[in-house]
């Protein structure tokens, strides 16, 4: 496919002789912000790290942009941008002087480094901070400076490890926007725990569990899983369970608080017959609407049942 930035072919790493990743495949094209959501201890950093050639596969492999990183490491390797979970800060010196010794540690060539400093700077919004030194700078800005040091010779790939973890939630919006604008231009991974973020960041998601994926697909077809075939209607003269049951489409009338969750079976639209058996029977309809299962049910769902069910769409 064209514009693959980034392929993970049939990843395993085995710690002791038990998998933390096994068997893990997926691809991602330029432009894309992909999610990479799991629970604690899923194998979202090993993964990382694979990718990013920190830590060799006991078995597959990774290309970035179609060269192997087991091969070509160094070639690879200067394809990405990286933030591990643990900052890789120098925080003795300014922000300047740190962004010029990642520079060069990233090979910007001298000529090109004065440059690529500000660059990297205006676009983490750290101008103002350039004489700063990053012991001084709060948890958001240093973060800041660890997502300059990722994009400073503008790679093509840009893998962030939590990046939001232990910010306030102004720092986290600033993330958040940020990580959005990196990934106009570069494909991003972005691994996390938390659901919200990857809906309001990513426009793919993977989900990891116990080391293997249980979801692949565009941010949309999360979403719909939880468009499910439920209404909640909110009626003040409460009927019997059984009219409601009796209305055609409905499979299953349950009580939910004050109101009543009815299910109803694939194709129908019992919407209409709802309102008008309200209105024959003086049930007060105040509230219909469709009932979604929240994201977090659905991630629960796909992570936490034993039996869950592999799903996957072509990313
Ligand atoms: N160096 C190691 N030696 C042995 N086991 C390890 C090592 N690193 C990770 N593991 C184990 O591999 C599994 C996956 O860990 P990993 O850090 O990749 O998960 P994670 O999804 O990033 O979790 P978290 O969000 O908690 O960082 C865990 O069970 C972990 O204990």
């Amino acid at each position: 496919m064209a514009n693959l930035t980034v392929e993970a072919i049939e990843l395993t790493r085995l710690y002791g002789g038990r998998a933390a990743v096994s068997d893990v495949t997926f691809s991602l094209q330029q432009g894309q912000v992909l999610g990479f959501l799991g629970p604690n201890g899923a194998g979202k950093s090993t993964t990382m790290k694979m990718l990013t050639g920190n830590l060799a596969p006991s078995a597959g492999s990774v290309r970035i942009c179609g060269i192997d990183m087991i091969e070509n490491p160094k070639e690879a390797k200067a394809l990405i941008g990286y933030l591990p979970e643990m900052r890789p800060l120098y925080k003795e010196f300014t922000v300047d002087e740190y962004l010029t010794i990642a520079a060069r540690l990233h090979k910007v060539a001298s000529k090109n480094i004065k440059q690529a400093v500000e660059h990297a700077k205006e676009r983490c919004g750290l101008t103002h901070m350039s004489k700063r030194l990053i012991e001084n700078l709060s948890n958001g800005y240093q973060q800041r400076v660890g997502i300059a040091q990722a994009i400073i010779h503008n790679p093509m790939v840009v893998i962030l490890d939590e990046p939001t973890v232990g910010l306030d939630p102004i720092q986290i919006r600033d993330i958040r926007a940020l990580i959005k604008e990196i990934g106009q231009a570069h494909s991003v991974i972005v691994s996390t725990h938390i659901l919200p973020e990857v809906e309001m960041v990513c426009d793919h998601v993977q989900i990891i569990d116990k080391g293997k994926l249980v979801f692949n697909g565009g941010i949309d077809v999360l979403k719909q899983q939880r468009v499910g075939n439920k209404l909640l209607v909110g009626l003040r003269q409460v009927p019997e369970a059984a009219q409601l049951a009796a209305i055609e489409g409905v499979v299953e009338v349950e009580p939910a608080d004050d109101m009543w969750r009815i299910r109803f079976s694939e194709g129908s639209q019992p919407h209409e017959a709802i309102v008008q058996a309200s209105v024959q029977n003086g049930w007060g309809l105040y509230h219909i609407a469709p009932d979604q299962t929240s994201l977090e049910d659905v991630f629960v769902q796909l992570t936490y049942q034993e039996s869950a069910p592999a799903m996957s769409q072509a990313a």
